[in-house]
C-alpha cells in the first residue's frame, strides 16, 4: 500500500500540573477501511477504542488507544472543564504544520445528577481522549496520526515503537478489509418495567394538564442477552451496513461499548458557521411509496406532533439568537426520512458571535427539549423521578472537536449499550398534554429497530 509522510511535529503543553510535550506524527495512506482499522485494535486496544461517522459520510474517525484522557465528574461545571483543558492541551499546535489536526473524541452523560445503578456506573460525567493513533477519512483520504502525550523528556525509542505498532494495526487492517460478520445469538430477551412505563405516560400526561410542565421526554430500555460475548466490531459492522442515513457512533469505556445510528445532530461548527436540528414528532415508514407519502403527510398535520416539535425550535432558534451574529430557521418542519421512520425537521444555522464556542453551544442545548424537556428543569426532575433507568450517554451528546473550534456533536439516540454477553437498548419520546400510553409504546418500538436488528434480536413489525 502506498504511505506518503505529512509532518512529524513536537509542541510544548503546559498544564496546571505539569509541563508536557506532544509529538504528533500524520502520514496519508493510500486506502484503509476504517472499520477494519478498528477491528486491528482487538487484542491491543480494546476498552479503549472509538468510531464515528458524519451523517454525509464526508468525514470518518477512528481512534485506538488512549493517548491522552480528560475526563470529569463535575456536574455543571463538566463543560466548561473540558474546554479549558482541551485549550491548555493545544494551545501550541499551529494547525498549518499539524493537518488533519488531533481530535478529542468523547460525550457528556444525560443527567449527571441521576444517581441509579447499571450499566454506567462506572462510566464518568464526561469522558474525553486523543487517541493514540487516530485515523481520519475525508475527501477520500486516509489519514493516521500518532500522538503522543508524556512528561518524558527523551521519548524517540517510544515514538519508534509506535511507528512499528502503527505499521502493524495498518497491515492488520488490509487483511482484515474483507472480512464480514454473523449476527450475535441471542438467547434471552426482557422488556423490564413495561407496565410501569405505561403508567408513566399517564402520570406524565397529568402532571402536563397539571401545568407542572409543558413537555417531557420518557424513555426506556430493553434487555438482551447472547450465548456468546460480541464484540464491538461485529455490531459495528452492521450498524455501518444497515443505516446509512444516519450519525454512526460507538465508544468503548472499559468492558462497556456505546453505540449507535443517530438521525439527529445537537451542534455542529465549521470555521465559524453553526449548524443544530430540531427533530421530535415521528411517524413509522408506510409499506408502500404511497402509504408512506401518506403518513408523511399526516405527520406534517398532526397538531400533537407539531406542538412536540415547536417546543424544539423555540428553544434551540433561541439559543442561537443568544450566540449568533445572524441565524435563521425555516418556519415550517420538512419530513427527515430514515429506514424504520420519518421525523419533523427544522435545520438551524447562524453564524457565531466571536465569544461562543463549539462546547458552549452544546452546553446550552443539551437537554434540547427532544430529549428532556420544557420548562428544562421540571422535566429533567420528572424524568429523574419516573425513569427505570440510568440514561447514560443515551439521549446526550457525543462527538469531537479540533483545536480550532470545528467539531460536531450528534444527540445519541438510537443506541444501545453492550456488556459482555448482555445488551441494554434505549428509545423514548415526547410526552405532551395529548399523549397516548399505547402509541407512545408503539413509538419506542419502532425507535428501538435499529439496534434490534443490528443484534440480530427480533422485529416487532
Ligand atoms: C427520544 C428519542 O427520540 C426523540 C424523540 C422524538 C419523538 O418523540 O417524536 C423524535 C426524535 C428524537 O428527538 C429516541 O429515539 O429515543
Ligand atoms: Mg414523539
Amino acid at each position: 500500500m502506498h504511505q506518503k509522510w505529512l509532518h512529524t511535529t513536537e509542541v510544548e503543553v503546559e498544564t496546571i500540573n505539569s509541563k508536557l510535550s506532544f509529538y504528533i506524527e500524520t502520514i496519508e495512506v493510500s486506502r484503509l477501511s476504517a472499520l477494519a482499522f478498528y477491528a486491528a485494535g482487538e487484542s491491543q486496544y480494546k476498552g479503549q477504542r472509538f468510531f464515528w461517522q458524519n451523517r454525509e459520510k464526508t468525514f470518518t474517525l477512528v481512534g485506538l488507544g488512549h493517548a491522552y484522557k480528560i475526563e470529569n465528574n463535575s456536574g455543571d461545571e463538566r463543560f466548561d472543564q473540558i474546554e479549558k483543558q482541551w485549550k491548555e492541551l493545544t494551545k501550541n499546535i499551529v494547525k498549518e504544520e499539524t493537518e488533519p489536526q488531533p481530535i478529542l473524541f468523547g460525550g457528556f452523560t444525560f443527567d449527571p445528577k441521576n444517581d441509579k445503578n447499571g450499566e454506567w456506573d462506572r462510566f464518568p460525567q464526561s469522558f474525553f481522549s486523543v487517541a493514540t493513533y487516530q485515523l481520519v477519512i475525508r475527501n477520500d483520504k486516509a489519514y493516521i496520526s500518532i500522538h503522543l502525550i508524556t512528561d518524558q523528556h527523551n521519548s524517540l525509542k517510544e515514538f519508534e515503537q509506535l511507528r512499528k505498532e502503527r505499521d502493524q494495526l495498518i497491515h492488520a487492517a488490509q487483511v482484515k478489509e474483507l472480512k464480514t460478520y454473523s449476527k450475535p445469538l441471542m438467547t434471552n430477551y426482557r422488556e423490564p418495567f413495561k407496565d410501569e412505563y405505561l403508567q408513566t405516560i399517564s402520570t406524565v400526561t397529568n402532571l402536563i394538564k397539571a401545568n407542572e410542565a409543558k413537555k417531557v421526554v420518557i424513555a426506556r430500555s430493553l434487555e438482551m442477552e447472547f450465548q456468546d460475548t460480541i464484540s464491538s466490531p461485529q455490531v459495528l459492522s452492521h450498524v455501518v451496513n444497515e443505516q446509512p442515513e444516519s450519525y454512526l457512533f460507538g465508544l468503548e469505556h472499559e468492558d462497556l461499548l456505546f453505540f449507535g445510528a443517530s438521525p439527529e445532530r445537537l451542534v455542529k461548527v465549521e470555521n465559524g458557521q453553526a449548524y443544530s436540528s430540531c427533530v421530535a414528532g415521528s411517524i413509522k415508514r408506510g409499506k408502500t411509496a404511497e402509504e408512506d407519502q401518506l403518513l408523511g403527510e399526516s405527520l406534517l398535520n398532526d397538531a400533537k406532533n407539531l406542538g412536540e416539535h415547536q417546543y424544539v425550535v423555540e428553544m434551540i432558534a433561541n439559543t442561537f439568537e443568544k450566540n449568533c451574529i445572524q441565524y435563521k430557521v425555516p418556519k415550517r418542519p420538512k419530513l427527515l426520512k430514515i429506514r424504520d421512520i420519518q421525523h419533523l425537521y427544522t435545520p438551524v444555522e447562524g453564524k457565531l458571535s466571536p465569544d461562543a464556542t463549539i462546547l458552549q453551544l452544546v452546553k446550552l442545548l443539551h437537554p434540547t427539549p427532544a430529549l428532556g424537556g420544557v420548562p428544562r428543569q421540571e422535566a429533567m426532575a420528572v424524568i429523574r423521578q419516573n425513569e427505570y433507568m440510568n440514561r447514560g450517554l443515551y439521549a446526550a451528546p457525543l462527538g469531537w472537536i479540533d483545536a480550532e473550534g470545528n467539531g460536531e456533536f450528534a444527540v445519541a439516540i438510537r443506541s444501545a449499550a453492550l456488556k459482555d454477553n448482555k445488551a441494554y437498548l434505549y428509545a423514548g419520546g415526547g410526552i405532551v398534554a395529548d399523549s397516548e400510553p399505547i402509541s407512545e409504546y408503539e413509538e419506542t418500538l419502532v425507535k428501538f429497530r435499529p439496534m434490534l436488528r443490528a443484534l440480530g434480536g427480533q422485529l416487532h413489525e
